[in-house]
């Protein structure tokens, strides 16, 4: 093994993530090693969340957040709270400033243990999604799959949070959707260059929903932050919901919930939840080979 750099494999409502830490470290964590990583099943993660020294006064650090299959993501809101767990729990500090691909990130640990990420504001001009096509109102948009008279999805709401998603409303239960089939159809579809998160949303009353996520570079995971606040702030944006919801997140283990607040005063959204740290390790950032801390050990070690 190359030189080491501590881990902790955490989740955030079951989303599978390794927080890296990779300060005093110079080059960034490879795609390769990524991708070693994610495919060891002991290992395998959704995103990584690799923290690096600061780049801007003022932050705590620059979070690079690097998908399963070794592409970059702007935004990871499951990840961003994991990530406060790990620092907190290490300065015993409470709020910390991030900066990220999808610009500057304030985040608190409450006292209850739950922690509040300030994921920024919302981005609907269709260039800056963005969308391959102009489109004046991307509250709703014309794409849909299915038969051209009885699609069994269409009209998605679309947007950034800092990475962009499309949320396609449902009348039923998420979880009875062919997403595996259909995800990877709608992320990969021509009327978004950079690909997209692919959300179904339920909406159960004025502020509830129900959500289930095919993620763009990660596919099928058990909970997406950033699509959560996406679905409510389209909710929102739609006349769905009102500005504050509670999300249960259909896919992740005990239907497990993240309160999403869009304020008025400032734009921002505010995503609100848990997160669970597993077990730690050691790791090469350019190989990907690991290795777990003795007294956790059940499965010690990969390469
Ligand atoms: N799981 C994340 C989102 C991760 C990024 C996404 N796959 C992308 O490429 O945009 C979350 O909790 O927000």
């Amino acid at each position: 093994m190359g030189k080491l750099v501590e881990f902790a494999k955490m989740n955030g409502l079951g989303n599978k993530i390794l927080v890296v830490d990779m300060r005093g470290q110079t080059k960034p964590v490879t795609p390769e090693a990524a991708i070693a990583l994610a495919q060891d099943p002991a290992t395998n993660f959704d995103q990584i969340m690799a923290i690096h020294d600061p780049k801007l006064d003022g932050t705590f650090a620059y979070i690079d957040i690097i998908n399963c299959d070794g592409t970059r993501a702007q935004a990871c809101g499951n990840g961003t709270r994991c990530v406060v767990q790990a620092l907190s729990a290490e300065t015993g500090l409470k709020a910390f400033i991030f900066q990220t691909l999808a610009g500057i990130l304030n985040a608190v640990e409450h006292e209850d243990g739950s922690i509040s990420v300030d994921m920024g504001t919302p981005v609907f001009e269709w260039a800056k999604i963005p969308l391959s096509e102009e489109f004046h109102d991307t509250s709703r948009i014309e794409l849909q799959i299915g038969p051209i008279d009885a699609p069994i999805l269409h009209s998605p709401s679309v947007m950034s949070m800092g990475n962009p998603h499309a949320i396609f409303w449902v009348d039923r239960d998420p979880m009875s959707y062919d997403l595996e089939r259909f995800g990877p159809l709608l992320e990969n579809h021509p009327l978004f260059p950079e690909k997209a998160n692919i959300t179904l949303a339920q909406v159960t009353s004025q502020s509830t929903m129900t959500t289930r996520t095919w993620e763009r570079g990660a596919g099928l995971t058990l909970a997406c932050g950033s699509a959560a606040c996406s679905a409510g702030v389209s909710g929102a944006r739609t006349g769905h919901t009102e500005r504050k919801v509670v999300i249960t997140v259909a896919s992740s283990p005990n239907q497990q919930a993240l309160t999403i607040e869009w304020r008025e005063r400032d734009n921002h959204v505010i995503m609100t939840g848990a997160a669970e740290w597993e077990w730690s390790g050691q790791l090469d950032p350019e190989t990907g080979a690991w290795q777990r801390n003795q007294d956790q050990a059940s499965e010690a070690t990969g390469s």
